[in-house]
């Protein structure tokens, strides 16, 4: 257990990051944040929601001069809702030490960040079209920037990304540290990361197992046109705090979201077809618990921290190991627990291997729940209810005419009876899905696994450029 009073880190953080609640550093802070503060360039890796964020943040903050009005620290992040998060937390860890720091992303006024960036923030998180386009405007200048960090980093080097990562590179001095951070980091992608680096230290935190162990993870073999009611009746059976359901494609999440609202559950969309506004008004929503169910693209699987999230369902099972790996990780984040549930097509077996190979983890076999088991479920869901109810108090108003009540009937039947009322019987309305066409059938063997850049992995792609057509967040 390392304290981070061990990590040689200056008072005004550790104040700050008493006040967040961190008791002791994680495992990957502990390891990267001396490294880091010694100035070397890392290559970190480690399980979804484990404190990457901080990981960085803190070494970097620890490093601005706070007298200096330059931008001395940058970090790229895939998706404006993570550029936004990430210059929370580090807003929040340099608190004390009064660090400037601001989000610039797209989908927001370019004047009013134009004019934000006037107030001399001296770290900017940004995502890379947006960045691009203020570095190519001139109104951010990064010659004093001396780390630069990417977050998500195997994703910012993905096809699609990497030549803005390389564009905005280019504009930041050379003698900088840089630092990546991500809960994967396919060989493939390291061998690129390691061009732009100085003698990197590959920080793994040693696990068995690629994903977390507090996430029980299932898979559901399933029709393509049983889905949707196995998805309706899992959420009754388990009736999760927060859930969070992974579509395909923008079409198959507004539908899920629309049929779902259909069958009564709170549920809203996210993809990068919706305008900036809806987005973080969706996600706002969803964290204060006015939405139960989030339905989303890839766009919300990675680096997104929202607490409470107990479910996650892949809808559809995702083309790409590492791409289950940041779904899932969306839940069991420090140290709490969480469900995942993978949804799969006979003949997309072969996906579901190739994901279990690379996280090195089994997921183990779930039956879809019947109608009966469902209702069920959604009894339990009000019986707990009215225990809570009890053990709140504040029922006496009620009491007279419960005793009136058992005069006239049977206790059992009485409960019965308001069971009935207050139960959301499991609900069968008709709804629209659009089947989606199946991943291309795959060998279960990873080296018969052509690379993630490769065409054959994006049928849908109709020849345009790979990953930005499929990725439909890339408008920054
Ligand atoms: N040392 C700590 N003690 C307790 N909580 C922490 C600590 N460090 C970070 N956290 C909290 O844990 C949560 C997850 O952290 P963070 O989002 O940085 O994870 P991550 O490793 O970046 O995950 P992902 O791979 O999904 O991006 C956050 O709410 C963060 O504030
Ligand atoms: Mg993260």
């Amino acid at each position: 257990m390392t304290k981070f009073s061990d990590l040689n880190i200056s008072p005004a953080i550790l104040k700050s990051v008493k006040r967040m609640g961190f008791e002791e550093a994680s495992p990957i802070q502990a390891a990267t944040i001396p490294l880091s503060l010694e100035g070397k360039d890392i290559i970190g890796q480690a399980q979804t929601g484990t404190g990457k964020t901080a990981a960085f943040g803190i070494p970097l903050i620890e490093k601005i001069d706070h007298k200096s009005q330059h931008i001395q620290g940058i970090i790229i992040a895939p998706t404006r809702e993570l550029a936004i998060q990430v210059s929370e937390e580090l807003y929040r860890v340099g608190q004390d030490s009064r660090i400037r720091v601001l989000a610039v992303y797209g989908g927001q006024d370019i004047q009013r960040q134009i004019r934000a960036l006037k107030n001399r923030p001296q770290i900017i998180v940004g995502t890379p079209g947006r960045l691009l386009d203020h570095i190519k405007r001139r109104t951010l200048k990064l010659d004093n920037v001396h780390t630069l960090v990417l977050d998500e980093a195997d994703e910012m080097l993905n096809m699609g990304f990497i030549d803005d990562i390389e564009a905005i590179l280019s504009s930041v001095p050379e003698n900088r540290q840089t630092l990546l951070f991500s809960a994967t980091m396919p060989d493939p992608i390291r061998k690129i990361a390691e061009r732009f680096m100085k003698d990197p230290e590959l920080v793994r935190v040693k696990a068995k197992e690629m994903t977390v162990p507090l996430i029980e993870q299932y898979f559901v073999k399933v029709q393509e046109r049983e889905k949707f009611d196995v998805l309706s009746r899992l959420l009754d059976v388990q009736s999760p705090e927060l859930a969070i359901v992974f579509g395909r494609t923008k079409r198959r999440v507004d539908e899920l979201a629309n049929a779902l609202n259909l069958r009564g559950y709170l549920a809203e969309g996210i993809h990068g077809d919706l305008s900036q506004a809806k987005r973080l008004s969706v996600l706002r929503k969803f964290k204060e618990g006015k939405v139960d169910v989030l339905v989303a693209t890839d766009v919300a699987a990675r680096g997104l921290d929202i607490s409470g999230v107990t479910h996650v369902y892949n809808f559809d099972i995702p083309q790409d190991p590492e791409s289950y790996v940041h779904r899932i990780g969306r839940t069991g984040r420090a140290g709490k627990e969480g469900m995942a549930m993978t949804f799969v097509t006979p003949r997309e077996m072969g996906y579901l291997r190739i994901v279990e190979q690379t996280t090195k983890k089994r997921m183990i076999p779930m039956r879809p729940p019947t109608w009966s088991e469902a209702f069920e479920g959604q009894q339990r869901m009000t019986m707990e209810k009215i225990g809570e109810a009890i053990k709140e108090g504040s029922i006496e108003e009620y009491l007279n005419v419960a005793k009136e009540l058992l005069t006239d009937y049977d206790p059992i039947e009485v409960t019965a009876a308001a069971l009935k009322l207050m139960t959301k019987e499991p609900d069968k309305t008709p709804v629209q899905i659009s089947d989606e066409r199946p991943l291309p059938t795959k060998k279960d063997n990873r080296n018969g696994r052509k690379g993630k850049h490769s065409s054959s992995n994006h049928h849908n792609n109709k020849g345009r450029k790979p990953r930005r057509t499929n990725k439909n967040y890339h408008k920054s």
